[in-house]
């Protein structure tokens, strides 16, 4: 539609005007345990990687003193055949440890990338265990499992007051800038917290993808923080560009072990991403 300004000639109407009562609204920040997630630079997160529950414990002792570590990914696909009940009480040893970082439950399937394949109906009936025996802040869940079954889960999830993070990963391949957009919207459509999707990037191309989808979803489609990004050697700089793009979260390895291709070390990332802050809002 057009407007006519003054004795301007006739303008566009739309958000890009920024036409009053027409910009889009900031991001609904999430806050947990202090955390601002959605707010300033992005917050660095690092994955639990042990193969046992005694090197689990041990391993989130050290990233609880880790101060550039803002949030913890529990990664129970990586223990072996280990119960939902008995990941239950781990995470509960886990909440007694970590006070101050928000705490991520995350069962990857080994389609995703993960450590271990299990079924829809043993990664819901994991996940309710979890929910129920145990003590969380955040839960993934990947959006393309049965849909009847994610919905049950993120009902559950919103019961018990845990937030939900729901994923899709694309291990072998980038989709179109459209098609991540959509996905990322329909995760909202479902109920989702904090909108993620992980692609694997085969060029620069695939990476401005991810990038493009993640800036358009944030610049004109939805307020929800988001986690996104393109995996593998193309695809690291789109793990330091969030605070551009709309990426609030950034996964990063720690002691030398991803748990994805193209992660970057913690300390490093920390400082990278502070440059970047400091430089786009410079202190006056
Ligand atoms: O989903 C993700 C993102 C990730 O795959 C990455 O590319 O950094 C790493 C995983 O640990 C995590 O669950």
């Amino acid at each position: 539609s057009t407007k006519l300004k003054g004795n301007e000639k006739m303008m566009p109407v739309d958000t890009l005007n920024h036409e009053p009562g027409w910009d889009k609204e900031p991001v609904e920040v999430l806050e947990i345990k202090g955390v601002r997630i959605g707010e300033g630079r992005p917050k660095i997160i690092a994955s639990t990687t042990a193969k046992t529950p005694e090197a689990f414990i041990a391993l989130v002792q050290d990233y609880n003193s880790r101060p550039e570590l803002q949030m913890i990914e529990l990664r129970p696909d990586y223990i072996g055949e280990i119960s939902g009940k008995e990941f239950a009480k781990l995470t509960k040893q886990v909440y007694e440890i970590v006070k101050n970082k928000p705490i991520l439950m995350t069962f990857r399937d080994k389609t995703e990338g993960g450590g271990r394949h299990v079924s829809d109906e043993y990664y819901r009936d994991f996940y309710f265990d979890v929910l129920d025996n145990g003590k969380i802040d955040l839960i993934d869940i990947e959006m393309f499992r049965n849909a009847d079954i994610c919905k049950q889960i993120v009902k559950k999830a919103k019961e018990k007051g845990v937030k939900v993070v729901m994923s899709d990963h694309e291990f072998g391949w980038t989709p179109s800038e459209a098609e991540i957009i959509r996905r990322l919207l329909l995760q909202e459509q479902l109920g989702s917290d904090i909108l993620k999707i992980a692609v694997m990037a085969h060029n620069t191309g695939d990476a401005l993808n991810l990038m493009n989808a993640t800036w358009k979803t944030r610049n004109y489609f939805s307020r929800k923080p988001m986690l996104t990004m393109a995996m593998g050697k193309d695809g690291v700089l789109s793990r330091m560009t969030g605070e551009f793009t709309g990426s609030d979260i950034t996964f990063c390895m720690v002691g030398g072990k991803p748990s994805a291709p193209g992660q970057i070390p913690s300390e490093e990332a920390e400082q990278i991403l502070n440059s970047i802050h400091k430089a786009m809002y410079p202190v006056k």
